[in-house]
């Protein structure tokens, strides 16, 4: 249940590193809070959470939780709304699977992931678990558009204490990859509804006979309605030509997705290219894979577990990868490649990192090597193969000196593709698939065939004002060079480019935006700042995922350090922690040797911002002071150099917490606006800075060996108090 009625301020509960960073803060945050009068409150959207609170009839009373998710929904439409929301797990296929047996074996008695439901009941349960797979989360919570940025502390901070990048050379064999035609970008359609409608989506076969797809899609009027697909056979035939290519040039074979926050279409595409990879061994054993329950779509590691007892099989696996290219690894110690697990290699993440390490990426002889990036649809791709002909041709980024691309992004009411999951759809048969209005209308038509996968995506007319309005805002306070990443060519952007122009017209400052394809904008945001001046990239959905990412990892070398605010439409606020997401390597490494090096930096800012909103809305005084003398401790630990360190032994995530939590008390004890609070945290104060060494000395002592959290995805709360608050005389300070 919630445990507290109306919070001021909701924290999020999560997964993986962020969710272990807060057994050690959230006691901090709650303890500094209450001291002026704050509530904080928690609410749960965790995998584990959300898949016991999809089935409570399954659970005794004490198992089962609230639905926080459905709650939280809610909340983020009101005014009232103030969200900090810590990276949660988009779980793809095999996550999922994972955290319901982690849960079934604590003695949860949950059904099992229904790979072939055949029954009613069983189609209910596929459903149920559906629902929470991929990203569940964000398009529920994210009802404003985002505005992400490096505070001005953290992107100084950066450019005086520059990264280490990668060296990029003009010869790097590194290239993008993407298909030239039956991908969504060539195959889209888009159009404007004059009035408000509702939808039905059809495939009429060869045959005549009609399949209803999906009934009862409405949009209000003025939204922007798109359709594509992808062709199977263009997407196989696409991957068969690159697998040879990259062979031919002797580099790493890498494929990016996004399989998680594009649950439905990603996931299929992954699978294409694990059996292109495999296509021998499909040929030939099709049947018997068939028959072993092998979904090609849930990657090589769930592949090869399914046929371990198969020796034939098996053996022409390995004669099959003998004559692939290398493949770009996930944990080149452990065997991981990149087809292993769809959510691995997640494109945001991962085509930054690659660039800033000069274009590498790493191999299976545990070394660094020039990659083939496949990127199959050609809708954004261009970004990341500009940005490598640009490092080719102009050498590594220098983040001392380099400016900064913020971004603002449509992402409201699950605008474009966050919201195309119960739209999007493999195709079973040979036909036409026609999207139609209830007065007959035939908005969209294409012929398709069996195994294309065809979506539909929307954006609404208020997100898209909302949006330009908040460019035009954010334009305004910085002065900066601003670019809408739109594409005239482009089906879906030619209607956005209708609404955006207008509106800038009539507010008189279209002379300060220009807007450009996502390939030239790339090349002139990478201009900009590498001249050290500024811009805004004003983007669609997927182009803010991406970019919040690219430029981050590029600049201040993760985007864990992004303010990511996002302006609920009704006056709420959420406040994102960093733009990165819940780290899985970090907690490996808490369980091998009990060092944590996620950074809270995105924690300690949103908790800032949050606070200032909660002064402002509700003209809370307290609240002020204790949000400026959380930004002030920020600025500490920057100034100071407390950031976690990456190897064991030295100061970790916990040790940056004792010290957010020092020089939070120490700014508030200065302060003289309110004197009451000042003497309230005085002794705080003094008993942190007296203690450092013992405190300190005590966080270092627990480093070094195994940590039991006694569960990945559902860890016992006692076990992860123990692990992240080793520190009883931090504890006996703090309360
Ligand atoms: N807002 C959200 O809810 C988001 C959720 N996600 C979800 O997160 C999971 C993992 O996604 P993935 O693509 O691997 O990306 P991550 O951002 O989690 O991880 C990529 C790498 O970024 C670095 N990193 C990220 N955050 C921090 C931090 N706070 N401190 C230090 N380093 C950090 C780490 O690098 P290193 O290992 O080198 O230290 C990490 O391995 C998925 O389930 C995904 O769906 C992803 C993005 C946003
Ligand atoms: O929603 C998701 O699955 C991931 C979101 C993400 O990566 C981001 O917001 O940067
Ligand atoms: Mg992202």
């Amino acid at each position: 249940m919630a445990d507290t009625p109306n919070p001021d301020i909701i924290y999020t509960k999560v997964d993986e590193a962020p969710e272990l960073a807060s057994a050690s803060l959230l006691p901090i945050i709650e303890n500094f809070a209450s001291a002026a009068g704050i509530t904080v409150g928690t609410r749960n959207i965790s995998l584990a959470g959300r898949i016991l609170a999809a089935f409570p009839e399954c659970l005794t009373e004490a198992q089962r939780v609230n639905d926080d998710l459905a709650d939280l929904g809610e909340l983020v439409k009101s005014p009232d709304a103030n969200v900090i929301k810590l990276p949660n797990i988009s779980a793809s296929g095999p996550q999922l699977e994972a955290a319901i047996r982690e849960l079934q074996e604590q003695g949860h008695a949950l059904p099992d992931y229904p790979s072939d439901p055949a029954t009613d009941a069983e189609k209910d349960v596929r459903a149920r678990y559906d629902a929470i797979k991929g990203s569940a989360v964000n398009p529920v919570l994210r009802e404003g558009n985002s505005d992400r940025r490096a505070a001005a502390a953290v992107k100084s901070f950066a450019q005086n204490n520059p990264h280490r990048m990668g060296d990029w050379s003009s010869d790097s064999k590194t290239r993008v990859a993407s298909m030239n035609g039956g991908d969504f970008r060539s195959n889209e359609t888009s159009a404007t509804l004059a009035d408000a409608a509702t939808a039905k989506i059809v495939l009429t076969g060869a045959d005549g006979a009609e399949t209803v797809l999906k009934d009862g899609v409405s949009y209000p009027a003025g939204t922007v309605v798109d359709a594509t697909y992808m062709s199977a056979a263009a997407l196989d035939s696409f991957l068969a030509d690159e697998i040879e290519k990259t062979k031919a040039e002797g580099v790493l074979f890498s494929l990016h997705l996004k399989a998680t926050m594009m649950k439905v279409s990603d996931p299929i595409i992954f699978g294409h290219a694990v059996k292109q990879w495999l296509k021998p061994v499909f040929d030939k054993f099709g049947a018997e894979l068939d028959a072993a329950g092998v979904n090609p779509n849930a990657g090589l590691g769930a592949l090869l577990e399914r046929v371990s007892d198969k020796p034939e099989i098996l053996a022409a696996i390995e004669a099959v990868r003998a004559e692939r290219p290398p493949m770009y690894m996930v944990d080149s110690d452990r065997g991981i490649t990149n087809l292993h697990v769809p959510s691995d290699v997640i494109i945001d993440a991962s085509m930054p990192a690659l660039i800033r390490s000069g274009g590498k990426g790493w191999g299976p002889d545990n070394k660094e090597h020039d990659a083939v990036c496949v990127i199959p649809d050609d809708s954004y791709a261009p970004v990341y193969d500009e940005a490598i002909k640009f490092f080719k041709e102009n050498g590594k980024l220098d983040p001392a000196t380099a400016g900064t691309v913020q971004n603002i992004g449509l992402m409201a009411q699950k605008a474009e593709e966050y919201g195309s999951h119960p739209t999007t759809f493999e195709i079973p048969a040979d036909g036409t698939v026609r999207m139609e209005l209830d007065d007959g209308t035939v908005l969209h038509e294409h012929a398709v065939q069996a195994g294309d996968i065809w979506r539909s995506a929307s954006a609404r007319k208020a997100p898209i004002e909302d949006w330009v309005n908040l460019a035009i805002e954010r334009q305004k306070a910085t002065g900066f060079r601003a670019i809408f990443w739109l594409d005239e060519t482009r089906a879906h952007d030619a209607e956005l480019i209708k609404y955006v122009r207008p509106l800038l017209e009539a507010k008189g400052v279209a002379d300060k935006f220009e807007i450009m394809a996502p390939r030239e904008a790339t090349r002139a945001s990478l201009e900009t700042i590498t001249r050290g001046e500024n811009t805004i990239a004003i983007t669609g959905n997927v182009l803010r995922d991406y970019l919040t990412d690219l430029f981050p990892i590029l600049e201040l070398a993760t985007s864990a350090k992004m303010l990511s605010i996002v302006k609920l439409m009704n006056g709420g606020g959420l406040f994102e922690t960093g733009a990165g997401g819940s780290a899985p390597k970090h907690v490996q490494q808490l369980q091998s040797e009990n060092h944590l090096r996620w950074d809270s930096l995105g924690e300690f800012c949103a908790l800032g911002e949050s606070l200032k909103f909660l002064a402002e809305v509700h003209d809370n005084a307290r609240a002020r002071i204790l949000g400026e003398a959380a930004e002030k401790a920020t600025q500490g630990i920057l100034d100071n150099g407390r950031s976690p360190s990456r190897k064991v032994g030295e100061p970790d995530n916990r040790d940056s917490h004792y010290w957010f939590a020092r020089y939070w008390a120490e700014a508030l004890a200065a302060q003289t606006d309110n004197p009451t609070l000042a003497e309230e945290f005085a002794p705080m104060a003094k008993a942190l800075a007296e203690n450092e060494a013992k405190i300190t000395g005590e966080l270092a002592a627990a480093q070094g060996k195994p940590a039991d959290i006694g569960g990945y995805y559902h860890p016992d709360p006692e076990k992860l108090a123990a692990v992240m608050r080793p520190s009883a005389t931090l504890n006996g300070i703090i309360g």
